[in-house]
């Protein structure tokens, strides 16, 4: 930012930075804890949570290398997790799938398969939770594809129009498994409208669209990449021909209105801490449900300094979450959401 030169006289400038010193003293409020609750502005609650679950065909827990503390769940894992998230009052889960590599192929097929591993995960946690958690499933062709891109690739680019067909039919599967909330994290042009149409003609009135709007091509998305076996088939290849350049701000509210303009009913940030400007300009500006996805590089980076007991892991936990209700989030998807939950709980009942 640039300053105009300081050319006012000293003595000015510091008869205007005491103030009503002492009459004004900030710190009186912060004095005591009672007096610190009083008067917080911003709260983290439980009902601010998503927890992104990924999930394999089989059964059992598989750990995730760079996602320390963070495990694939197996068939046999997924009553249990819907069971802790309502125990815990966590609103919904986002599903992420681990899909076979024989399953991928150039086409991403396997996306639209209503039988798929997402679709059937989804079936079951409905089963078990009815309407008491929330589903939510990413539309991205990613998991499914044998290069590792978000949508069909032709001449080494990721091409758009082809690829929204297919998203529209993913929507379409995931809808009809039970999701509640198809989320789109594709950054195609035009995905949300198309979308909306194909649920709209599908008499599918109510299913939630949160739209990843402002989605930059990030390297903080390495661990995710990881989880769901698509890093190694992406290889050194990009997603900047779609996702947002790290430098763009005014961009990213020209891509929020146009997918509220299509149809979104909430709208989501990615990365997040990185990108908490971003989530205060678009929540300041459109006044929507608007949600930050603290992704997993994010994730990685806090656990990693606190398992080198470098920093308090639950403080930076809450910390780092009330932070995105200061920039303006109404809710955070965050690998952290049970852990986070625990802490929230554990202080209320003290
Ligand atoms: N489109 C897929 C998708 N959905 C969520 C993430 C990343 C989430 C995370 O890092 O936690 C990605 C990866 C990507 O865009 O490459
Ligand atoms: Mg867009």
């Amino acid at each position: 930012m640039n300053r105009a030169p300081h050319r006012a006289p000293l003595v000015r400038m510091s008869h205007f930075s005491r103030g009503n010193f002492p009459a004004t003293r900030l710190r009186r409020v912060r004095r005591h804890d009672w007096s610190r609750r009083l008067v917080a502005e911003n709260q983290l609650s439980v009902d601010d949570l998503i927890w992104p679950i990924f999930v394999f065909d089989g059964e059992g827990r598989q750990p995730i290398e760079s996602l320390p503390g963070v495990d694939r769940l197996g068939h046999d894992q997924i009553a249990e997790a819907v069971q802790t998230a309502c125990r815990l009052g966590i609103p919904a889960i986002a599903i992420f799938p681990a899909t076979p590599s024989e399953l991928k192929t150039p086409d991403a097929a396997e996306a639209i398969n209503p039988d798929n591993l997402v679709c059937r995960t989804v079936r079951k946690i409905k089963q078990e939770a009815g309407d008491a958690l929330g589903v939510i499933c990413d539309v991205a062709l990613d998991p499914y594809s044998s290069h590792g891109q978000d949508g069909l690739v032709r001449d080494s680019y990721v091409i758009n129009d082809e690829t929204v067909e297919v998203l529209c039919q993913q929507a379409l599967v995931q809808a009809e498994a039970g999701c509640d909330v198809i989320a789109p994290s594709d950054m195609m042009d035009g995905r949300i409208g198309a979308i909306r149409g194909t649920l709209e003609t599908a008499g599918m009135t109510n299913v939630q669209i949160m739209s990843y709007a402002a989605k930059y091509a990030s390297s903080f998305y390495g661990p995710f990449r990881d989880a769901v076996g698509s890093s190694g088939n992406l290889g050194k290849a990009s997603k900047s021909t779609y996702q947002q350049s790290p430098g763009q701000s005014d961009e990213a509210l020209h891509e929020v209105a146009l997918d509220l303009a299509e149809g979104a009913d909430t709208v989501m940030v990615k990365p997040g801490m990185p990108y908490l400007d971003i989530v205060y300009r678009v929540k300041s500006t459109f006044g929507v449900p608007t949600f930050a996805y603290q992704v997993s590089g994010e994730y990685a980076m806090l656990s990693a300094a606190a398992n080198h007991g470098w920093l308090d892991r639950d403080k930076v936990i809450l910390e780092s979450l009330l932070a995105f209700k200061r920039a303006g989030a109404d809710g955070v998807l965050t690998y952290f959401a049970v852990e986070a939950a625990r802490l929230l709980h554990a202080a209320h009942s003290q």
